[in-house]
């Protein structure tokens, strides 16, 4: 099978792992060939004192494309979105969308839907109709938070149910897989992933509890996108097989971030015996 080439559109920051650089190594280390372009340029994530760079608008990104087309550079299997600063720059990704499914069909187009965490906006309030009316209706696959996937909605989500029927609304909207990274909606100790994939006019739900560690992560949602993409490609499309897998190397990885930041050895061996 010819290697798998990812357009991923996210943002670029000088320190730290998020957006593209978060994304990038682990999924060329799972075997894909990525071409970044970075949406934004920043110092650093948005949760510092201070932050400043520069963003991309849509002149911008129309021009990179302008070029790669001119080059018949614009083949991919897939196109991953994730923080976008600009709401110009996010309606242009609807053309870059269509243009790269015009030349590849089976293009798959994983969209996360970047805009904020735990009840606090961290981008332009403007991007949100874009992305209900414009960008959903595009993607193949998204992966919201629970707070994205209560402001795409438009509505609280207080319960699993709830969440279900928020999942079946973007179904409607077109979206045909539909994975929720983490939620509040278990018990105080864990965190709620939710995937649901329409197949024959059925929708297939998995769900799956992940113990919470005391630590609050940045970047841990780009990994999660970035991973998801990388296992629906490599299991055929199983929700399931996927979810299992981006949720149990993310533990690894979060595990042994929180190990570093406090100061605990990063590895080491021990006997298994039972
Ligand atoms: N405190 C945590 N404890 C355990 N796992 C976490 C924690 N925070 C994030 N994760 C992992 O990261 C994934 C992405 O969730 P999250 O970081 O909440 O996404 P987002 O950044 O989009 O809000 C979750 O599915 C979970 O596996
Ligand atoms: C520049 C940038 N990119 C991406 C993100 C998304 O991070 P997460 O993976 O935690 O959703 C953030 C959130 N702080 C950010 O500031």
């Amino acid at each position: 099978m010819a290697t798998p080439r990812v357009l991923s559109i996210q943002s670029h920051v000088v320190r730290g792992y998020v957006g593209n650089k978060s994304a990038t190594f682990p999924l060329q280390l799972l075997g894909f060939e990525v071409d970044a372009i970075n949406s934004v340029q920043l110092s650093n994530h948005t949760g510092y004192k201070h932050i400043d760079g520069q963003i991309l608008d849509e002149k911008d990104l129309d021009k990179l494309i302008t070029s790669m087309r001119g080059n018949n550079l614009l083949h991919y299997t897939h196109l991953l979105t994730g923080y976008i600063g600009s709401p110009a720059f996010l309606s242009k990704i609807a053309e870059v969308v269509k243009e790269l499914k015009a030349n590849n069909p089976n293009l798959l187009y994983v969209c996360d839907p970047v805009m904020g965490d735990d009840g606090k906006m961290y981008v332009p309030q403007s991007l949100l109709p874009i992305y209900q009316e414009t960008i959903l209706p595009l993607a193949d696959v998204i992966t919201p938070n629970q707070f994205e996937m209560e402001l795409l909605l438009g509505q609280k989500v207080e319960s699993i149910e709830d969440a279900w029927r928020a999942i079946e609304a973007f179904h409607g909207k077109g979206c045909g897989t539909v994975l929720v990274s983490s939620s509040t909606l278990g018990a105080k100790d864990e965190l709620i992933a939710l995937s649901s994939k329409k197949i024959d006019g059925k929708s297939v739900r998995v769900m799956a509890s992940i113990p919470m560690l005391d630590a609050h992560f940045t970047g841990s949602g780009d990994l999660f996108s970035a991973l998801t993409l990388a296992w629906l490609h490599k299991t055929g499309g199983n929700t399931q097989l996927s979810l299992d897998n981006v949720i149990y190397s993310l533990q690894a990885v979060l595990k042994r971030t929180l190990n570093k930041a406090l100061g605990k050895e990063d590895f080491k061996y021990y006997e298994a015996s039972l």
